[in-house]
C-alpha cells in the first residue's frame, strides 16, 4: 500500500513543527527518514499513523485520507514501533503482542487460534519465543523494542511506521531486525539515526532539517558529503568495504 504525505504542515501553539512536507512511499518500499534531532522525524511519522491531525495538508494510506478512516480502520492498514512507548502494564509478552490482533477482532473476542499463531511465529521473527512468559515491564530495553515489533508484526498491516527502532538494540539485532524489515516485503517508514543503516537498509531516503523536507530520493545520491555537512555538520568521506564492495560513509565531527 502507497503512502503519500502531501503539503504537511504542523503547528502546535507558536511552533511550526512541520512546513509543507511531501513524502512518497511507494507500495513495497523501505522509505528512511533522516534528520538531525528535533527535525521532525517523529512528527511526520505521527501524523502517518494518525496519531496527530495536520493544519494543512492531507497523509494518504493507499488512496484515502487517514482521516477519513476511523480509528480501527487506520489500524488495520498501519502499524506503528513508536520512540520509547510506556509498556508499564503487567502483561504478559505474549499478550502485550497478541494485542497487535485487537484490531482485527470484536470487542471483547477471545483469542484464535490464528491469533495465538501469528503471536508466536512474530515472537520467533524477533528472536523473542524464550520471553513469551515473562512480563513486559521486566525486559530489558533490547528486548522490549523486539517485542514491541512483534506486537505490530502480527497486526498484519500493509503499512508499518518504526520510529527510531534500532534504539536499545545490540548491532547483531539492528542489523536483524532492519534486514527483517526488507525481508517483509511491505512499505515501511522508519526513522533512523545511524546514516550507515539508513543507506544500506532503504531503498529511498528523505532528509528532515528544521521541520522541511531538505532531499529525497536513492541513498547514494542524497548521502553525500556536500548534504550531511550542511545539515548534520558532518565530515564525510565515501569508502568502499574491502569486502562486500558497498560503500560506507566514514563519518566524523567537522573541524
Ligand atoms: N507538543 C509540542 N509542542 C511544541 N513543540 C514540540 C511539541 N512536540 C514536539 N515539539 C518540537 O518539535 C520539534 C520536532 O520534534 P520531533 O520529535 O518530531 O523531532 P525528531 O526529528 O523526531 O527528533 P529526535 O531525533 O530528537 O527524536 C522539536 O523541536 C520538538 O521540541
Amino acid at each position: 500500500m502507497r503512502v503519500q504525505v502531501e503539503g504537511v504542515t504542523v503547528r502546535i501553539g507558536a511552533a511550526e513543527l512541520l512546513r509543507d512536507v511531501e513524502l512518497v512511499v511507494p507500495a513495497g518500499a523501505v522509505v528512511g527518514l533522516v534528520g538531525p534531532n528535533g527535525s521532525g522525524k517523529s512528527t511526520l511519522l505521527r501524523t502517518v499513523y494518525r496519531s496527530l491531525r495536520p493544519q494543512v495538508g492531507v497523509v494518504r494510506l493507499g488512496d484515502d485520507d487517514v482521516w477519513s478512516l476511523s480509528a480501527r480502520g487506520s489500524a488495520t492498514r498501519v502499524a506503528v514501533v513508536a520512540q520509547d512507548p510506556g509498556v508499564d502494564v503487567e502483561f504478559s509478552v505474549l499478550d502485550t503482542v497478541l494485542m497487535g490482533r485487537t484490531p482485527h477482532k470484536r470487542p471483547f473476542a477471545g483469542d484464535s487460534s490464528e491469533d495465538l499463531d501469528r503471536a508466536y511465529s512474530a515472537l520467533a521473527r524477533v528472536d523473542a519465543t524464550h520471553l513469551a512468559d515473562r512480563s513486559t515491564p521486566s525486559l530489558s530495553g533490547g528486548e522490549r523494542q523486539r517485542v514491541l515489533l512483534a506486537r505490530a508484526l502480527t497486526q498484519a498491516t500493509p503499512v508499518l511506521v518504526l520510529d527510531e527502532p534500532t534504539n536499545h538494540l545490540d548491532v547483531c539485532h539492528q542489523l536483524d531486525l532492519l534486514a527483517l524489515v526488507r525481508e517483509l516485503g511491505i512499505t515501511v517508514v522508519v526513522a533512523l539515526h545511524d546514516l550507515n543503516l539508513a543507506q544500506t537498509y532503504c531503498d529511498l531516503v528523505t532528509v528532515l532539517s528544521a521541520g522541511k523536507v531538505v532531499a529525497a530520493g536513492a541513498p547514494e545520491h542524497v548521502l553525500t558529503p556536500k548534504l550531511l555537512r550542511e545539515v548534520f555538520r558532518l565530515d564525510c568521506h565515501r569508502v568502499l568495504h574491502p569486502v562486500t564492495g558497498r560503500t560506507l560513509l566514514a563519518l566524523d565531527r567537522l573541524q
